[in-house]
């Protein structure tokens, strides 16, 4: 199938468990959760996005007619000298809605590690090796278990409390970036403080100023 890609960049993953891992970030476009449009963003389903997944406009994005194609572009990214931890996170946008089989095989053979960040409204393929789900209130979650469950705070109505049950490896709430971010960032470490199942994730590629 054909891939739509805003953007594919070589950076340090910024957050959650492998905060500072070298890897390349695939941002799929599109979401289901949001048009990606301003005007639209009072009445989506998740509001605080800080994400453009419009269009395929992006450093590296564009149309990929096959997965071997799309696996060769990320593959070239990473640096020849050091070829044992190659690692990639699909990102969006929501990449969920594109990420099949075929792309996983694909950079399978070219001898990456899979991550994915996700809304968890949508079931996940098999071969993800690190699943990073991250609920938006107003949405149905069907993701129950996976690496690391990545929760940002605050949001109307949420219970870190029926989180807890869910089946992940880590447990992480991320302070809402906006204009709030000072307080919500305080919140967060009261929140880990309180109670120790939960860890800070925080944005450290904002902070660095790196993509
Ligand atoms: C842009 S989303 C793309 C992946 C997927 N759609 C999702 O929501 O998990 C990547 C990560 O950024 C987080 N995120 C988005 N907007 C944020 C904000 N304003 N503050 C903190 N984290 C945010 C999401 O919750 C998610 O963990
Ligand atoms: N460095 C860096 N780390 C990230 N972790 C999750 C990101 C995302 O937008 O999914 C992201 C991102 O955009 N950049
Ligand atoms: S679900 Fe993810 S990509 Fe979609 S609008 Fe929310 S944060 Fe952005
Ligand atoms: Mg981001």
């Amino acid at each position: 199938m054909t891939y739509s890609i805003k953007e594919i960049f070589y950076t340090l993953q910024g957050e959650g468990a492998h905060a500072g891992r070298p890897a390349v970030f695939c941002r799929f476009s599109g979401c289901n959760l949001w048009t990606g449009r301003e005007s639209d963003r009072a009445t989506a389903v998740c509001q605080f996005c800080d994400t453009d997944f419009v269009g395929t406009d992006g450093e590296g994005g564009g149309k990929f007619a096959d997965a071997t194609k799309l696996a060769h572009t990320i593959n070239a990214l990473w640096p020849e000298s050091y070829v044992a931890s190659k690692y990639v996170v699909f990102t969006g946008g929501e990449p969920l809605l594109q990420l099949d089989t075929e792309l996983i095989h694909a950079m399978h053979a070219v001898g990456f590690e899979i991550a994915i960040e996700t809304n968890g409204t949508l079931p996940v393929p098999a071969g993800v090796d690190w699943i990073c789900v991250s609920p938006k209130m107003g949405s149905k979650l069907v993701v129950h278990k996976g690496s690391e469950l990545k929760v940002v705070i605050p949001q109307l109505g949420q219970s870190l409390a029926a989180y807890e049950q869910l089946d992940f490896e880590h447990f992480f709430v991320q302070p809402m970036d906006g204009p709030l971010a000072e307080q919500n960032t305080r919140l967060a470490i009261d929140v880990c403080k309180r109670n120790p199942k939960w860890k800070l994730s925080l944005q450290t590629h904002k902070l660095l100023q790196i993509p």
